[in-house]
């Protein structure tokens, strides 16, 4: 503490400082701590315990290193076909969490191409831009790693499991259709903004949709089909058929909607689903409002019905 242009004075006791204190640590003479006012001076012990706790790596569990850096890996989060998510910790000064996707290092070059959209993705601006880059994948790194191709994003808080992971506990299909209704809209949001930004995801599969069951939230993964200057009514089917698929339950194929499908919604997924040229002519802005007409007729005005992914 100074006060203008005269000597400073110790913060603890308010005693008077030598010069000295601005630049470098002294003990004050009236209560003996040792202070110094320069903001830029640290003390090299305390420096270099920081650094070295940052360093540690514990010989414990599970590693890999990508681009550089070593990241712990946590639990298992899904897998793919060939691939494996896991929930990682970024080690060293800037710690992060991240979700680290491994596969075969053949999959090096379909990754580069997944980092490179998401990486153009979050670089859009324009309306939404900012609300709708924290709904899409935000690329860390990627590269080879001794246990073959990853690629890093960070993970979303509060993420449940895949749509694929919801109708693998629930072989009948959703018990309660309203659930489509928020499904559908969460994802339907997200498609009007890529859309409108020229850009397509191309392969909206169940296992692409990550739940967040406590905010009705829907996060989509995989882009590594993703385009610019694509067929948007594809998304649009595609969205469709996954919600007929989760109706449905496993081994009907095509999906056919159950009978607690109400009349409005199960006409809408019909039509969304089988005819492109009626999507295309709606647009994602377009389904959204049928979608909520269709709700409305249905299930009555919107209210919330809580998402338990193991009882839905
Ligand atoms: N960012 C993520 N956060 C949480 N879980 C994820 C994430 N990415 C993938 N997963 C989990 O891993 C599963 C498999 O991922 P994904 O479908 O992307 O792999 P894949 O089928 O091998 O790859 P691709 O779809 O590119 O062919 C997903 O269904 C999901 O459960």
């Amino acid at each position: 503490m100074t006060a203008g242009h005269g000597s400073p004075s110790c913060p603890q006791c308010g005693g008077s400082l030598p010069r000295q204190a601005l630049w470098r640590a002294v003990s004050c003479s009236y209560c003996k701590a040792v202070v110094t006012l320069n903001t830029r001076w640290v003390e090299r012990a305390a420096f270099r315990a920081a650094w070295a706790r940052a360093q540690l790596r514990a010989d414990d569990g599970d590693w890999v290193t990508l681009a550089g850096t070593d990241y712990r890996l946590l639990a298992p989060l899904g897998r793919g076909t060939t691939s494996e998510a896991w929930l990682a910790e970024r080690q060293g000064n800037a710690r992060l969490r991240a979700v680290i996707k491994l596969e075969p290092p053949a999959a090096a070059g379909k990754q580069a191409r997944e980092a490179t959209t998401l990486q153009r993705l979050q670089a859009l601006s324009g309306p939404g831009s900012s609300y709708f880059s924290l709904r899409l994948p935000q690329p860390v790194a990627q590269g080879l790693t001794a246990r073959g191709a990853a690629i890093a994003v960070r993970a979303w808080p509060g993420f449940w499991g895949s749509l694929a992971d919801v109708m693998a506990l629930h072989p009948q299909g959703l018990a309660d259709p309203r659930h489509a209704v928020w499904l559908w809209r969460r994802v339907l949001e997200l498609l009007d903004y890529l859309h409108g930004q020229g850009w397509c995801h191309l392969d909206l599969r169940p296992k692409h949709w990550l739940i967040h069951p406590a905010d009705h939230g829907v996060h989509l993964v995989g882009w590594s089909r993703a385009a610019p200057q694509a067929d948007p009514a594809v998304d649009l089917q595609q969205s469709a058929w996954a919600l007929r698929a989760a109706l449905a339950g496993a081994g009907e194929a095509p999906p056919a909607l159950p009978a607690r499908c109400p009349a409005a919604l199960a006409q809408l997924l019909r039509r969304a689903s089988e005819d492109r040229d009626w999507c295309r002519g709606q647009g994602a802005a377009g389904l959204a409002r049928q979608l909520s007409a269709a709700a409305l007729a249905d299930f009555g005005p919107p209210r919330f019905v809580p998402f338990d992914p193991q009882r839905a």
